[in-house]
């Protein structure tokens, strides 16, 4: 008992509270740099240290691979879980969905087909091409197509519309597929998708979710199996969840029966942020964390969490002044900094794109002669395009980085395992032969969206003109809303220092000068 209380020193009221609630449903809205991860390990560690749950039944779901080996780590110094454990049916599991989902589907198999183990696909896009030049007869398939098919496709799947719904619901919902394709068009494609795939004995990443839902649905042995397995169930990022997740985990949980029946365990904590919800294009929305209450009340614990450990009252002012020009600013918390006055947030308007870069880096040295390591420091970008240019300028500068780009948002969320490992040493401060980092890895450039979940000292938020952030020229609505929320992200990652820049134009040349972010 006294163990379990060593766990919960150094967490603050809120956080106590949402680590101390054990059983029933429990939603914790926790702004940027609230201790979302602290609270929700804390509370998975003091649960099975006072023996209120038994960890071989605790499942933690996250969106990436990082994410989850995050949570690991942690629960590893916490004295739960950890990476010997995990999946081995001993400690807690903290895993993604797709990997959690897989290893049920495993577990089930040979009880449910007698057909092998499907293989999953290496490159979807190689089916997609075959299934477009089934369906037009045609061999030179230009590769932005099969992108735009391929993310409608997945966009389908996440969202449960089957082929033969697609036509209706495009038609219903007023929706467009992609590259000007006419819904029947469309609909033709994604069967040819289908049918390729399962010619080939293949399954892709989202049939690993609709086949445990499937199962679920349809063999009550192997549902009672892999309910069996899940006593405590807590899903981080709520926010970003999709149709297809929302439905695994209702049924996870037992409910989601034709009769529309209420969950029967009820042991659920999410955890989420509606101002963070970058991942709507995937077909993620924060509904299903503000209607948590509606669906599963009543709550055990309703939390939230606003106090923000991470950044100084000038970062979190601006967050905050972000959030609050957006139409729907009552589904966001409003954060107060916990942390002394720091640095003014600082806005520099530059020439050219080069110049921009070469200006980051002049002030990275800077922060470097009066201490700063180079990891302390990260330079974010909207999109993997603007990168470059300043990998060019640090270089030049002499200084370290390594870049973060997005790379997709679904092989994020499962990797192999030796991705999975890196990405467990990396939570862990270790390289990939397990010895401790001295060398420091150098400065970070990355995307924003890659950025999602990470903290560094110095931030240097590039690109803050319209066209870049918001990206392209999105009409008010859904879209610059993400935008919105990618700038609140982009933000709250700065702990001490928050520097915003933009250029006038690309190379100085340009007819048209470029504005600043409407957002600031
Ligand atoms: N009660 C607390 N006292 C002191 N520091 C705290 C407390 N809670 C959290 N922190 C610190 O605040 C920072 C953010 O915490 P954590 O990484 O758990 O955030 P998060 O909420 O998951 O972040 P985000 O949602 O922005 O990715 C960390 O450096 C953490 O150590």
């Amino acid at each position: 008992m006294e163990q379990a209380q060593t766990i919960l020193e150094g967490l603050d009221e809120q956080q106590r509270r949402a680590a101390t609630t054990l059983n029933g449903p429990v939603r914790i809205i926790a702004g940027a740099g609230a201790g979302k991860t602290r609270t929700v390990t804390r509370r998975i560690a003091y649960a099975c240290a006072t023996g209120a749950w038994k960890p071989e039944r605790v499942l933690a779901v996250t969106f990436s691979v990082k994410a989850a080996a995050e949570m690991r780590a942690r629960l590893a110094q916490l004295g739960v879980g950890g990476a010997a454990r995990q999946g081995t049916g001993q400690g807690v599991t903290a895993a993604t969905f797709h990997s959690a989902a897989l290893n049920q589907l495993n577990g089930v198999w040979t009880d449910v087909c007698d057909a092998p183990f499907p293989h999953l696909i290496e490159d979807q896009r190689d089916v997609v091409a075959q299934a477009i030049t089934r369906v037009t007869a045609r061999n030179d398939i230009d590769p932005l197509t099969v992108r735009d098919m391929l993310a409608e496709i997945n966009w389908a799947k996440i969202s449960l519309i089957p082929v033969a719904e697609y036509e209706r619901i495009c038609k219903a919902a007023n929706h467009r597929p992609p590259s000007g394709l006419e819904p029947e068009r469309f609909a033709k494609l994604y069967d040819a998708y289908e049918q390729e795939k399962t010619s080939r004995g293949e399954i892709d990443f989202d049939d690993i979710l609709l086949l445990v839902c499937h199962i679920m649905d349809d063999f009550p042995d192997a549902a009672a199996q892999i309910r069996s397995s899940i006593g405590w169930l807590t899903v981080d990022e709520y926010q970003d969840v999709s149709p297809l997740q929302h439905r695994l985990l209702t049924l996870w949980l037992g409910g989601g029966g034709p009769d529309g029946k209420a969950a029967m365990n009820r042991n659920v904590c999410v955890v989420g942020d509606p101002a963070q919800t970058i991942y709507s294009f995937a077909g993620a929305s924060s509904w299903d964390l503000l209607r948590f209450a509606d669906e599963f009340g009543p709550l055990s614990a309703d939390i939230n969490l606003g106090i923000d450990y991470r950044s100084t009252p000038e970062v979190v002012g601006l967050a905050n002044r972000v959030l609050a020009a957006a139409p729907n600013r009552d589904d966001y918390l409003k954060l107060r900094s916990a942390r002394d006055p720091g640095r003014r947030v600082s806005r520099t308007v530059y020439d050219t794109d080069v110049e921009e870069a070469q200006g980051v880096a002049a002030r990275i040295r800077k922060l470097m002669a009066a201490g700063a390591k180079p990891s302390d420091c990260a330079i974010l970008t909207r999109i993997n395009a603007q990168q470059a240019v300043f990998g060019t300028a640090l270089r030049a500068a002499g200084l370290k980085f390594r870049v973060r780009r997005d790379a997709g948002w679904q092989s994020t969320a499962l990797a192999d395992s030796a991705a999975s490992k890196r990405a467990l040493l990396e939570a862990m401060g270790l390289d990939a032969t397990g010895i401790r980092q001295e060398d420091d890895p150098g400065v970070t450039i990355s995307t924003i969206h890659a950025a999602k979940g990470l903290e560094f000292k110095h931030v240097f938020l590039v690109g803050c003109s319209e066209g870049l952030l918001p990206y392209g020229a999105p009409a008010p609505g859904e879209s610059l809303e993400e935008e919105r929320r990618l700038m609140y992200v982009g933000i709250t990652r700065a702990e001490d220092s928050l520097h915003l820049s933009y250029a006038r134009t690309k190379d100085g040349y340009g007819a048209q000068q470029r504005r600043p972010s409407r957002f600031l």
